[in-house]
């Protein structure tokens, strides 16, 4: 049984590599805009949202090809108040977003999807609990011209693996599912598929 990776994510791509996870990665081709304008306008919890959006990945892609296992993720920031915050679109608006996050906790959720022959057949939505210090505007001005090129793929605007790491004073839960992932719960089933030996 094949295992296709529906995700252009770079930081997806490394785990499953690093993990020894036999795969093939392949963009999905969703609409993601439109498909976020709708989930937003259903005022879908965050849980669900990213939910949602990997299913859709998934999903289409396993009907491109049914005989595989397909794995559809997303990843989504939840502000306390409710708000979710996408990828930002320009470092003024990443500037934006970190002050936003400053000095306060924020969730962030990966959500997996596993489609076989146009069917979700699992899935797992895992979160992370990101305590974000206080941050000055010359540290965020400083972190986004050394970092803007690459944490502009991220939602949140960081990336943990990297100088993310400075901007938080505590983070409750998976590194795996701050990159982009629930990672064990997806090992896990890849045993039960023979994708991976138990
Ligand atoms: N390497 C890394 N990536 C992160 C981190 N936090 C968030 N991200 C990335 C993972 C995803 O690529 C991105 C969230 O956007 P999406 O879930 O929509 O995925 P993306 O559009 O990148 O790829 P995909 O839709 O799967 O083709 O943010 C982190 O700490 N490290």
């Amino acid at each position: 049984m094949r295992l296709i990776l529906a995700s252009g994510s770079s930081g997806r791509r490394a785990m499953l590599e690093a993990a020894g996870v036999p795969f093939e990665a392949m963009a999905p081709g969703v609409d993601e805009e439109s498909a976020k304008a709708s989930l937003r306008a259903a005022g879908l919890a965050p849980r669900d949202f990213a939910d949602a959006l990997a299913e859709l990945k998934a999903l289409k892609v396993s009907n491109r090809d049914p005989g595989a296992l397909v794995l559809g993720c997303d990843s989504v920031v939840a502000l306390e108040d409710g708000t979710l915050l996408d990828k930002a679109e320009s470092k003024a608006q990443a500037a934006e977003h970190l002050r936003l996050m400053s000095g306060k906790r924020h969730h962030l959720y990966s959500a997996a999807v596993i489609a076989e022959a146009g069917e979700p057949v699992w899935r797992f939505v895992d979160r992370a609990a990101m305590y974000v210090r206080p941050l000055s505007d010359a540290f965020i001005d400083a972190y986004l011209d050394r970092e803007w090129d690459q944490a502009r793929w991220c939602v949140g605007v960081y990336r943990i693996e990297g100088p993310g790491a400075q901007l938080f004073s505590r983070i409750d839960g998976s590194h795996f599912t701050v990159i982009g992932l629930p990672l064990l719960p997806v090992l896990d089933y890849l045993r039960t598929r023979g994708i991976l030996a138990s």
